[in-house]
């Protein structure tokens, strides 16, 4: 069992300001003038009032990504740029499994934009990296890097629309597991993506 390694109090303030994080940086792509000042005096003084009264955070529900010891001893703080609630870079994910399929559920905003609309490519190509990667995990004992990973744009990835990305393996050879899947939004198919993740060769 890992130990925390800060109060709870600490932990909800580090979410609630990559919460804060997130809000600006879309309120930057969308809003100009008074607008974006308004935005700004208010955010500011929410991250005032919460360092002041932490009775102003809402503490109700434990804190989604507080830093932990892990069982090397090392202190280990979630960075993934995905799924950490405490990275402002990640949107918000719901990640579930359902036997072999790992299916994510997220909404992108502004920052995540290519072209007027849609999400950036690039970007689309992260989520499928990490779908896949958590389907490979579920079925492996060790750790996977992905060493080939091809991304077909098959329609616009809309923003601002739920997005659901699903991930299977499709072939365990040896170190080699290779993996597919796609992004929706609603029933269309918008990305697909397959790959290979390869453990590294086991120490001699
Ligand atoms: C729940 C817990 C949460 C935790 C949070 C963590 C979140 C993390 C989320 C992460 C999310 C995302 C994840 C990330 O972001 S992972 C980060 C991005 N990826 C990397 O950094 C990986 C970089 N590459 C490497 O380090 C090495 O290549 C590794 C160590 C992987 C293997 O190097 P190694 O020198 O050992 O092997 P090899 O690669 O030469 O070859 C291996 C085998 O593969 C065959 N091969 C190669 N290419 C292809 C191909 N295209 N089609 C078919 N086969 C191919 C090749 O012939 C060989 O076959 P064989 O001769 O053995 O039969």
């Amino acid at each position: 069992m890992s130990d925390l390694v800060e109060s709870r109090a600490d932990s909800t303030l580090a979410e609630f300001t990559a919460d804060v994080c997130r809000r600006l940086a879309s309120g930057l792509l969308d809003r100009t003038g008074d607008d974006l000042r308004d935005l700004v005096a208010q955010e500011v003084d929410g991250l005032r009032a919460a360092l002041s009264d932490p009775s102003f955070l809402d503490t109700a529900d434990a804190p989604s990504d507080p830093p932990f010891v892990s069982p090397k001893g090392y202190t280990t703080i979630n960075t993934n740029p995905v799924t950490s609630r405490r990275n402002p870079l990640a949107p918000l994910v719901t990640i579930e499994h359902d036997g072999d399929v790992v299916e994510m559920t997220t909404t992108l905003s502004l920052p995540y934009q290519g072209p007027r609309g849609r999400v950036h490519g690039g970007y689309a190509a992260v989520l499928l990296d990490h779908v896949l990667w958590h389907a490979v995990r579920s079925r492996l004992d060790s750790v996977s890097f992905t060493r080939s990973l091809t991304i077909t744009y098959e329609q616009a990835l809309p923003i601002g629309t739920e997005l659901t990305m699903t991930g299977r393996v499709t072939e365990i050879d040896g170190r080699k597991t290779f993996a597919a899947g796609e992004i929706k939004a609603g029933d269309v198919v918008c990305v697909r993506g397959e790959g290979l993740w390869v453990s590294p060769r086991p120490r001699t």
